[in-house]
């Protein structure tokens, strides 16, 4: 990793992120790298980092180039490479405007889960269209100390088991990932989603991220759990044929998710910028990056 690094700080709903600006991909940023900066205590701090680089110049968005010029190459606080963030992808659309990249209005950023549409709206708030859910067949089940909850298995881009609790707090500490059965369902691990109801169309979840631990939201757990809770109150919009909207509590503010018939859902958030600054060097040299 090359010196003089600038970075800057955002949050949606506090799922918070380390942005790292590196138009022409030319930073190294091996997990290690990753991980110790979003250490919250030795480092910056965060529960993903936001590498922001010119979709033409990073391998894995090049074919999305003419649609999308910036890439999202998100990467969770261990390290690890995920298909996509709905929290971040906002924050990395409100980056981009905060820089002068776009204007405010209509923009399109490239992810692993595809070309995303993001409207930066007049309030403040940020509104992506998150593509379609999947819903793979079969029986799931979650575990958390010694209580077990039948789970739905939805695909966001990224895997998700939800599970309908009668109370938050039976999900307990959630510091390690909470065992999904059958094994081997989601081989590559799930995102965790634990929910209960707040009133009509309104739901509460918490989450314990796959590659990042519990957080206080997340974008794509907030859609498959609108998904998920449509499904079990007779909402699917498939049958319906009308649009159904829920509010989706987060431990960290509120999130709207809309599913239209068809199966394109819309998510509406915050996304804030907190900070900005360079990274020390020496703390790089000691980091050995
Ligand atoms: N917080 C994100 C999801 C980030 C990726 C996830 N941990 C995974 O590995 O799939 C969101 O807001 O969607």
């Amino acid at each position: 990793m090359s010196t003089r690094i600038a970075f800057l700080k955002g949050h949606g709903t506090q799922n918070d992120f380390v942005i790292v600006p590196d138009p022409e991909n030319a930073l190294d940023l091996p997990a290690a790298a990753v991980a110790a900066l979003c250490d919250r205590r030795a480092g910056i701090g965060g529960d993903g980092l936001l590498h922001v680089v010119r979709s033409a110049a990073h391998p894995e968005a090049r074919e999305m180039a003419a649609e999308a010029e910036w890439f999202m190459d998100y990467r969770n606080s261990d390290g690890s490479v995920a298909e996509m963030c709905g929290n971040g992808v906002r924050v990395f659309a409100r980056y981009l405007q905060r820089a002068g990249h776009v204007e405010a209005g209509d923009l399109a950023i490239a992810t692993r889960g595809g070309v995303k549409r993001a409207h930066l709206d007049k309030d403040g708030d940020v509104t992506v269209g998150m593509g379609r859910a999947r819903l793979p067949e079969g029986e799931v089940t979650v575990s958390v100390d010694g209580r077990t909850w039948p789970a739905r298995n939805v695909d966001m881009g990224n895997p998700h088991a939800v599970a309908f609790v009668d109370d938050l707090a039976h999900a307990g500490e959630l510091l390690a990932p909470p065992p999904v059965a059958p094994a081997g369902t989601y081989p590559d691990g799930v995102n965790v989603e634990f929910v209960v109801d707040r009133g009509p169309r309104h739901v509460a979840m918490r989450v314990h991220e796959r590659g990042s631990g519990e957080t206080r939201s997340c974008g794509t757990g907030a859609c498959a759990v609108a998904v998920a809770a449509a499904r079990r109150d007779g909402a699917d919009p498939e049958v319906t044929g009308e649009a159904s909207t829920y509010t989706v509590d987060v431990p960290g503010g509120r999130l709207m998710i809309t599913e239209y018939p068809g199966g394109e859902i819309e998510m509406t958030g915050p996304a804030v910028i907190v900070a900005e600054g360079e990274i020390d060097e020496e703390w790089l040299r000691a980091a050995g990056l």
